[in-house]
């Protein structure tokens, strides 16, 4: 992704362009009018990645313009990320500078936060972390008030923990999030919120079963269970899974099966095609699914996704990438149209939009 050229003078500007991008790009599907939601034109960023350039027997934050990919941009601030991380970032840079054993090697920090205020911080180094590191490391903890890892090749130090809490308030109820470091979990908080706020519109009274694929975290799942009879959500990524079983209990969602599968197993298994171990507590033929939502990735759906997708009455889809979105449209034209559309914007000041439309069968 191409480094963001901040300048909230021009957001609103920068919006109506991706807007009318994405109205040009859905021209030949009949496209509602999409709701449009804004980002905080600053410090909207939960996560940040920066490498630790050194020069002149210091180190100073850098990112890499994918366009000049040899030249580090450094930085001492970087106002997209939330206003706890710009806090946290002279502070570290000026600890790690005073301890010889924190900065040597040092390679790049990563930083997590989350709305309602936890903080993680990851330290990656080109060389094995010793004792004297893990002393140092937890006195920086101790000061700075977070939680730390250190990791080099073959080596993660987990000091306290690796997840931050995550917690706000949606639509009256209060929604908690435990996100590892290291999986997924969505960039924009503000932009979040109201991604599961317009979810939500779209699938009340929607009633019956859901079938959510690429679940992640629980992040929609938590926020749209209670609006279905039941739930059997799945995803790949091991540790997403934890974090979603996790994440259910803590919200007390009863309702929800969460199973580690990919969506091309799910959907074989759907046809019929195949059947896996992993499924033997889920009676897939009680469940009555008339609503699927999905999250993909950036290369959308995949074949047999797209085919089983085609038998369900509401098709609820998040995506990253509206090229990927707009193809599968297209592929499901025959049998569903655009009952609403959305466009959230994830990624201020870049050419990337996320976006969000309800399929409803013709
Ligand atoms: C865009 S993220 C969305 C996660 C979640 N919905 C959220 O809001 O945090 C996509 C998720 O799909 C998962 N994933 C990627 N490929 C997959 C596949 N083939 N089958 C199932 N899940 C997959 C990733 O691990 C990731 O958690």
């Amino acid at each position: 992704m191409p480094l963001p050229d901040l300048d909230p003078a021009r957001y609103d500007q920068q919006l109506a362009a991706k807007l009318a991008a994405f109205a040009a790009d859905f021209a030949a599907c009949e496209l509602p009018p999409p709701t449009a939601h804004a980002s905080q034109p600053l410090h909207y960023r939960l996560r940040a990645e920066f490498r630790a350039w050194h020069h002149d027997g210091v180190w100073d934050y850098a990112m890499f313009d994918p366009e000049n990919p040899r030249q580090p941009v450094l930085m001492r601030d970087f106002p997209a990320a939330d206003a706890a991380i710009c806090a946290l970032m002279p502070r570290l840079r000026d600890a790690t500078l005073a301890s010889e054993t924190l900065q040597r090697r040092l390679y790049a920090v990563e930083f997590l936060a989350t709305l309602s205020g936890d903080l993680l911080l990851t330290l990656i180094y080109h060389r094995r972390l010793d004792a004297d590191w893990e002393a140092a490391a937890r006195a920086l903890a101790g000061t700075l008030g977070i939680a730390i890892i250190g990791r080099s090749k073959g080596q993660k130090l987990v000091l306290e923990r690796d997840w931050v809490d995550e917690s706000f308030e949606l639509d009256g109820r209060q929604l908690h999030y435990r996100q590892y470091e290291g999986s997924f979990s969505q960039p924009n908080g503000g932009v979040n919120r109201q991604m599961l706020s317009w979810a939500r519109t779209q699938a009340a009274g929607l009633g019956g079963d859901l079938l959510e694929l690429y679940c992640g975290n629980g992040n929609f799942t938590v926020a749209l269970a209670p609006l279905f009879r039941r739930v059997l959500a799945t995803e790949v990524s091991k540790t997403s899974v934890k974090a979603a079983l996790h994440n259910l209990e803590r919200n007390a969602i009863a309702n929800t099966a969460v199973v580690r599968m990919a969506s091309e197993e799910l959907s074989a298994a759907l046809a019929g095609r195949e059947s896996f171990q992993r499924l033997r507590e889920i009676d897939l033929a009680s469940h009555d699914f008339s609503t699927l939502f999905v999250d993909p990735p950036r290369s959308g759906l995949d074949p047999a996704t797209l085919e089983i997708a085609a038998g369900f009455a509401n098709i609820l889809y998040i995506s990253c990438n509206p090229q990927t979105l707009r193809d599968n449209v297209a592929a499901l034209q025959a049998t569903h149209r655009i009952a609403a559309a959305a466009v959230f914007d994830q990624f201020p000041y870049t050419h990337h939009l996320e976006c969000g439309v309800l399929l409803q069968r013709r």
